[in-house]
């Protein structure tokens, strides 16, 4: 199948990439930077193109010249100053108007990285920034265009939203959203109600503090007292003005989170809310003047996809915001293990930290991930870009409804493999910078509290992730029957070689054999169909057992279909990455190293699957899976010196990076050293002090 992002030509020249792209200071890491087998420069040049370089040095720089935006060592920010200077660098990138309509138009991946530059400073203006003016205005965009009124005061910042669907007591299970919104004729009104505190809005970023208007999920009801489903409508929560709750409306800050903190999220209680009947965000349906329910959707089940329809972009850019995290991790762990010498051979010479087979393998599969999971998610941005594209142009080809599923059953799964990825890393991260990766000012805990949620929001992960077996599921019947199938993306075509690839084994016979993305990417192929055919063995056995549908499902979730949808999620975005990295366009100094990388992200993936690979008979004997293991220490080897070059390509400026054991000249202690001392709190004696006399 082939990728969408298509393959940049790396022209230009050593002078071009230079002014593009500065040299770094020259310290301790020059030694690592001389061996690489690349030049960083090319490598960015090739991977973002000039172009997108230019937005990132925009963003980059307006960010470090800004006083708004200055960072202060040291200092304990509380709660309440935190979110009040969050808001301001909210406002701030309102005036700073990075991107023009006609730029995203033109190259819709400038807002993508947009996202990405902003949240690689501090997530909680980047979400509260993009919570208004992509989610809550993107819904309101792909609704209906008679809310143009409304979406200029958004990109004015005359008003502020939210996105409101969660509530107290129902999350993942959005079809328990209890909301009300009751259309009553005699007014042309819609009535929102919350019928109890546990139906209350709860969990919404930006609701907290600023939010004037939300985007609420609620059940339509028509006046014939019948429930229509989920429906989204627009609400208006404070007044504009003096921000005070409007009449009907209770609204607050939910406290304290684990990250994030800078972000003001909030819960809100309707009481007889009266909102005009037109802002019903007719996606799904909508309501005669007469309160009759009109939908375009054949049945209920469409009709609940396309009003939750929207929750997709924000799945892909979870997935490249975890991505983002997984880089700045590995830029300041990789950065770090180059510097840091332990131990060594002699009682002279004590050797950096990189150099030891532990270190790497707890690393350098990491980095590969970060490379993939960053391709990939950009490439499953392109392909909503399409959907969305098709969406504003009202399309109902059957084309359009594949594609939105097919996104669906993606993102889904693609957000629980990068947000558990750089969870994960991030914590080896932290380890691998021993006591110093627990310094706050290292960042590195930042990181990991502020990755945490992605787990969580737009969907819990493990939830998630049935979506996509339900998906690959869904096409047995077909496999069974051998009618030929397709999906628009391609990624399911594989399986019309279902009965083939069950029969295929390992061949490998030696480490060498395994060393590029074929050998994994063959396995994993295996192991989707195999895994298929194991899940919907157990869901036939389950309901011959006498199990209803429900109990059945979840009875089939544990090393069946939610390995299935790891595996299938693991195989596109090698599948992906393969492709892309065997282009015969790539320049010739930077295919062996992308190919490592690509090999790497596979079998290491593939090892955590060895059990199942051994269990359905695919590999055999003691030497497969040792080849697997050798291949994976043999790439870790080789890929060790283009490490700290590997992150040099991705790491953003040290302003924005903002962790002294991360700096681009490697100098770990004395910038270590300065950034303690500068903090003007350091050499106090504490006030607190009364000792008995
Ligand atoms: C040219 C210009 C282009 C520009 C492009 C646009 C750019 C815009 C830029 C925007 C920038 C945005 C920046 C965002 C910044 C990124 C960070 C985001 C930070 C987020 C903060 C947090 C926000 C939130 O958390 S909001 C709350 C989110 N809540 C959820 O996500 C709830 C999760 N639960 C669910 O979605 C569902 O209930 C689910 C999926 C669990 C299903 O539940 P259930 O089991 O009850 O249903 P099913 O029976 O399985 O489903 C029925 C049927 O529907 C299909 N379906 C469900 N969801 C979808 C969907 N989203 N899309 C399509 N189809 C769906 C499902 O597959 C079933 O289909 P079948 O065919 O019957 O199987
Ligand atoms: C920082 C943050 C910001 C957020 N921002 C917003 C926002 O702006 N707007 C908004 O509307 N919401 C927001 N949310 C809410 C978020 O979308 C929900 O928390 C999320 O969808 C998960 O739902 P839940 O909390 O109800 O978890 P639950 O669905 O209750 O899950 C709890 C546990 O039960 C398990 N579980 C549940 N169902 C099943 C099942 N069928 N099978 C197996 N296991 C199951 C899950 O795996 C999970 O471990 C935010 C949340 C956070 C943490």
């Amino acid at each position: 199948m082939a990728s969408t992002v298509n393959l940049k030509e790396a022209n230009g020249n050593q002078s071009s990439w230079d002014t593009l792209l500065p040299d770094f200071p020259k310290g301790p890491l020059c030694k690592y930077r001389k061996k690489a087998s690349f030049n960083w420069k090319e490598m960015a040049v090739f991977l973002d193109g000039e172009d997108i370089i230019q937005l990132k040095n925009r963003i980059f720089s307006a960010l470090e010249n800004d006083p708004f935006f200055a960072h202060r060592p040291g200092e304990d920010l509380s709660r309440e100053k935190y979110q009040e200077l969050t808001f301001l660098r909210c406002k701030r990138l309102f005036e700073y108007d990075f991107l023009t309509q006609q730029e995203i138009i033109e190259n819709p991946l400038k807002i993508f990285n947009m996202v990405i530059c902003i949240g690689m400073y501090d997530w909680s203006p980047c979400l509260q920034y993009f919570l208004h003016c992509g989610v809550f205005a993107g819904t309101i965009l792909s609704a209906s265009n008679r809310f143009a009124d409304l979406l200029g005061k958004v990109f004015n910042m005359e008003i502020f939203g939210c996105f409101a669907l969660t509530e107290l007591s129902h999350g993942t299970n959005t079809k328990g959203i209890r909301t009300t919104a009751t259309f009553d004729r005699s007014t042309q009104e819609f009535i929102i109600n919350t019928p109890d505190f546990e139906a209350a809005k709860f969990w919404v970023g930006n609701m907290g503090k600023h939010a004037t208007h939300a985007v609420v999920y609620a059940q339509l009801y028509t006046p014939d007292g019948q429930c229509q489903g989920l429906h989204s409508f627009i609400v208006q929560i404070r007044d504009i003005k003096t921000l005070l709750p409007m009449p009907g409306v209770m609204v607050g800050d939910i406290g304290k989170k684990i990250g994030q903190n800078g972000l003001d999220n909030g819960f809100a209680m309707f009481h007889n809310v009266r909102i005009p009947k037109e802002n019903i965000l007719n996606i799904a349906g909508d309501v005669t003047a007469e309160g009759k329910y009109s939908s375009s959707f054949k049945d209920v089940k469409e009709r609940f996809s396309a009003s939750l329809g929207s929750l997709s972009i924000g799945r892909i850019l979870i997935t490249a915001v975890s991505a983002t995290n997984l880089k700045l991790a590995l830029s300041i762990a990789i950065r770090f293990s180059a510097t840091r010498h332990q131990f060594g051979p002699t009682d002279e010479e004590e050797i950096p930290v990189l150099e030891y087979q532990t270190q790497q393998w707890r690393l350098l599969p990491y980095l590969a991930a970060a490379y993939v999971l960053d391709y990939f998610s950009k490439s499953l941005f392109e392909n909503f870009v399409e959907f969305f594209a098709g969406l504003l142009t009202k399309q109902r080809s059957q084309r359009q409804a594949d594609l939105g599923r097919e996104i669906h059953a993606l993102c889904a799964a693609s957000k629980p493999l990068s947000s558990w990825t750089a969870q994960q890393a991030a914590q080896e991260c932290r380890e691998a910078c021993g006591g110093h990766g627990y310094l706050a000012i290292n960042r590195l805990g930042e990181i990991r509290n502020d990755n945490d949620p992605n787990c969580t929001y737009e969907g819990d992960n493990n939830v998630l992730l049935q979506q996509t077996s339900n998906y690959l599921m869904g096409w047995m019947n077909c496999i069974r029957d051998k009618v030929p199938f397709e999906s628009p993306l391609g990624t399911i075509n594989f399986l019309q070689d279902y009965h083939h690839i069950l029969g295929r084994k390992f061949t490998a016979v030696s480490v060498e054999d395994c060393m590029d993305s074929s050998v994994p990417l063959a396995a994993y192929k295996w192991l989707v169909c195999y895994l298929l055919r194991e899940s919907d063995l157990k869901l036939k056995k389950e309901k011959q057992s006498g199990q209803s549908d429900f109990e059945a499902k979840n009875n089939c979730q544990v090393y069946y279909c939610r390995s299935l949808a790891i595996a299938f999620i693991e195989q596109t975005v090698l599948q992906r990455y393969h492709d892309y990295t065997h282009d015969p366009n790539i320049p010739s100094a930077l295919q062996t190293v992308l190919k490592n990388l690509s090999a790497l992200y596979g079998l290491w993936s593939l090892s955590k699957h060895l059990a199942v690979l051994y269990q359905g008979g695919y590999v055999s004997g003691e030497q497969a899976g040792r080849f697997i293991q050798n291949a994976i220490l043999e790439l870790c080897y080789r890929l060790k010196d283009d490490a700290v070059a590997l992150v040099d390509v991705f790491a953003p400026p040290d302003f924005i990076l903002n962790s002294p054991i991360g700096k681009a000249s490697g100098e770990l202690y004395k910038n270590m050293w300065s950034e303690i001392l500068q903090g003007n709190k350091a050499l106090n004696r504490p006030s607190w002090i009364i000792f008995a006399k």
